[in-house]
């Protein structure tokens, strides 16, 4: 056993043999590593704070009492999703928490932690050995995300605090009673639904913690029904809590502040996919789809601040990408997803139009529907990204999801389904690359669908 994990046993149980296990473990902590990943965080942080917008005060929420003990910096906020949604709903989620501690920056230096990704329901290969806790670094860039907001791995927030707990847990819910009018609040309500257990004999809350179970827990819980925009925690989080560390699980429950404006792409763009998965998708589209960003012009700049495109300066690469997605949705979503037959008949039209020969399909299909939709496009040299066993042991299903669509954004032109957010990130991506509207924003109809009305057109905006 790791001594980490030891020490998390001990603190869990509260056994006096584990003292010794602790102590040394918390003094070896105070190491030079963690002392340099905080700094640098703070630094980077500090470095691109002048190119933050200057967004909101804020008042006090009399609603909840007022603690007046100064809180110890930095302070540390953690969040949680319900746990049956999808990765690129999680990907919001991560942008309405980041906008909230960029605000709560504002006032005091806080850190968001990064919920590691464990056991999401559409990573279903069994082959690739465990999907839990994998860490953001293996799908997204840190040091691209710190450009908006400090953040740290949840690993290393176990090794800064004293002991792994976390110390105030809200557990975020609608009102009981259902709302009449849209109206920003929020209030300790009892638990509409309670998913952890309170251990009476070491006085902690323990549940799912990111599939950490029961070696982390938490010291107060409490339910808020809230109705509103993430900021409306800033408030509660400065003045109604000195907690040094507090997680808001159901963090979807709270909406963006404001959706589409420059600050939200800000924390969008900061959002840049780590290297190691760029480059395996860039080597695919070269070999399969002579798709070089030189070429195709989608250079990235180094620096995702730094970068401006207008709308119709990427080209792409000769091949139309579609986002087919099945699985689940085709069943949630029946009337949105249409037939393979109907899907292959849209696709071979717009690729007609667009007078490309390549298709890249992605899509989350079993491989009959795949190559059931293969047998509609007979005339097309259809493609689809199949990972080695190397790539997908090392990386997984997630990384595996980030290919395709590295590969979709990347298209002369996209066809995705219909609101799959799935598709939305592709859509966002293709906005950053300086995609022409038109080549982005659309969709595969259901054949009942008459009016086929096409996505809303989230356009980029700089400030
Ligand atoms: C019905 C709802 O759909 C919502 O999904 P939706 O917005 O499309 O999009 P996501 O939230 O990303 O969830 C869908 C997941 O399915 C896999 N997947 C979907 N399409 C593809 C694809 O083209 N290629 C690969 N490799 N994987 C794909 C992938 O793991 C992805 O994160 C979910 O968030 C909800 O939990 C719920 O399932």
């Amino acid at each position: 056993m790791s001594r980490q994990r030891q020490v998390f046993r001990c603190l869990s149980h509260q056994s006096h043999h584990c003292h010794y296990h602790t102590s040394q473990f918390i003094l070896g902590l105070k190491n030079l590593k963690l002392v340099i990943l905080l700094l640098a965080i703070h630094v980077n942080f500090l470095l691109s704070s002048e190119d933050r917008d200057d967004t909101n005060s804020y008042e006090p929420d009399s609603k909840f009492k007022v603690v007046v003990e100064e809180a110890k910096a930095p302070r540390y906020l953690l969040y949680d999703v319900n746990p049956g949604e999808g990765f690129n709903l999680r990907r919001d989620v991560y942008m309405r928490i980041a906008v909230l501690v960029q605000n709560l920056n504002d006032a005091a230096p806080w850190i968001l932690v990064l919920p590691p990704w464990s056991r999401l329901y559409h990573w279903k290969s069994q082959d690739v050995g465990s999907q839990d806790m994998i860490p953001w670094s293996t799908f997204f860039d840190l040091p691209s995300l710190r450009k908006f907001v400090p953040v740290m791995e949840f690993e290393d927030f176990l090794k800064i605090n004293r002991e792994p707990v976390i110390d105030e847990l809200y557990y975020l819910q609608n009102y009981k009673e259902g709302w009449d009018k849209w109206e920003e609040k929020m209030d300790k309500r009892p638990c509409i639904m309670n998913p952890y257990n309170f251990d009476s004999k070491n006085k902690l809350w323990y549940g799912w913690f990111f599939g950490y179970n029961d070696e982390v827990a938490a010291r107060k819980f409490e339910c808020i029904s809230v109705m509103g925009h993430a900021s409306i925690f800033k408030p509660f989080l400065l003045t109604n809590t000195s907690a040094r560390s507090v997680m808001l699980d159901r963090a979807e429950t709270v909406l963006h502040d404001r959706y589409g404006d420059s600050v939200f792409w800000k924390v969008r763009r900061s959002m840049r996919f780590s290297k190691q998965l760029r480059d395996v998708a860039d080597a695919y589209r070269k070999l399969h789809l002579n798709s070089t960003d030189e070429e195709d012009k989608t250079v990235l700049d180094d620096d995702w601040i730094n970068m401006k495109r207008n709308h119709g300066d990427a080209r792409g690469g000769a091949y139309l990408a579609v986002h087919l997605r099945r699985a689940d949705f085709a069943k949630v979503r029946e009337k949105d997803v249409p037939s393979l037959k109907y899907a292959a008949k849209q696709i071979k039209k717009l690729s007609k139009q667009q007078e490309l020969k390549h298709i890249f399909v992605a899509t989350d299909a079993p491989l009959e529907e795949y190559n059931e939709l293969k047998k509609y496009l007979k005339d097309y040299k259809v493609h689809r990204y199949e990972p080695s066993f190397e790539v997908k042991k090392k990386y997984k299903d997630g990384a595996v999801a980030i290919i395709d669509q590295w590969i979709c954004a990347h298209a002369r032109y996209f066809v995705g389904t219909k609101e799959s957010t799935f598709s939305f990130r592709i859509q966002d991506e293709r906005e950053i690359l300086g995609f022409s509207p038109d080549t982005t924003f659309n969709r595969l109809c259901h054949e009942k669908d008459k009016t086929c009305e096409q996505p809303t057109r989230w356009l980029i905006s700089y400030s």
